[in-house]
């Protein structure tokens, strides 16, 4: 069957209606989504959602079963050597060699990015203070997932896919490494104020630290991509109404559960001023109760 799938040509990542079948289980259906330029996506999903296995069918890593995936216009299955150069991709486990030393990882990656940054690269080591001189084996988990993406944004590349890149830092090093991962994104770009902000895909489980940073949040529910919104329309239209409070238009339920309703007011503009706005928090809660 021919592949040939409209993309947004404005895309910097696109899927259209992506499936991967395995094991004799849908573990992605149906996934269709454009990320444009500049924009900063949170993916997020309960444990098993789908979300790493969605960021490797984007960087290649993993064949769709059906649809197609694009990185900067080029099918994410035959990517050029030119487009990986402009990748920066973070796996949920680092990828990194056991008995090479930070050092050593920069200097070797280092000769193979034209584009390499090696001021930048040390001021985040310096800043996150990796121990650069340790070999990974006796880094903590913490200090191998920092190494991993200030390796992987050394390169300054233009589209970064990070797949929970924060779960092992405590909560002051988060704090630093989200200032250092979004410079050059809004409130930060006194940062490095030349820089041009890449386009970020991040999955991340702890939702405060994302809403602060996201332009867009991707839902994913049993491999299936729930909703798809920039983060100010979701706080601007989305709200929370307890079930049987108001009549709702069908078209307007976002999603019911049994005590809830989050309804979209794009659709029903009457009822803009009912019910809640929810945090990220609460709207996950919500969508996979
Ligand atoms: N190679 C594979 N073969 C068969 N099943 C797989 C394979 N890789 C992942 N799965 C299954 O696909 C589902 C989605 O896994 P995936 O790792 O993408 O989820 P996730 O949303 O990233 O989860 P988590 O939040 O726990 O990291 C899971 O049920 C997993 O067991």
């Amino acid at each position: 069957m021919s592949q040939m799938i409209e993309v947004e040509r404005s895309s910097i990542i696109g899927c259209r209606e992506l499936g991967l079948h395995a094991d004799y289980a849908n573990i992605l259906s149906g996934v269709t989504l454009d990320i444009p330029r500049g924009a900063v996506v949170g993916l997020v999903g309960r444990n098993g959602a789908g979300k790493s296995t969605l960021l490797r069918c984007m960087v290649g890593l993993a064949a769709p079963s059906s649809g197609v995936s694009t990185l900067l216009g080029c099918p994410s299955l035959d990517l050029t050597d030119a487009v990986r150069g402009r990748l920066g991709y973070v796996a949920q486990t680092p990828d990194l060699f056991e008995w090479m030393t930070g050092y050593e990882h920069i200097e070797t990656l280092g000769r193979a990015y034209p584009s390499w940054n090696q001021e930048r690269c040390m001021l985040l080591a310096l800043r996150l203070a990796l121990p650069l001189g340790r070999p990974v084996r006796k880094m903590s988990g913490g200090d191998q997932q920092k190494l991993a993406v200030v390796l992987a944004l050394a390169h300054d590349p233009e589209v970064l896919v990070l797949d929970e890149p924060v779960s092992s830092l405590d909560p002051m090093t988060r704090r630093d490494f989200m200032r250092s991962m979004f410079s050059g994104h809004a409130e930060n770009d006194d940062a490095e104020p030349s820089r041009v902000a890449p386009t970020i895909i991040i999955s991340s489980h702890l939702l405060n630290d994302l809403e602060r940073v996201v332009s867009h949040i991707a839902f994913l529910r049993d491999g299936r991509l729930q909703l798809f919104d920039t983060w100010d329309a979701m706080l601007e239209h989305l709200r929370l109404v307890p079930s049987g409070a108001v009549d709702i238009p069908a078209a307007a339920i976002v999603c019911s559960n049994r005590s809830h309703n989050i309804i979209d007011t794009r659709l029903a503009p009457a009822l803009h001023d009912t019910g809640r706005v929810m945090s990220l928090d609460e709207l996950f809660v919500e969508l996979n109760s």
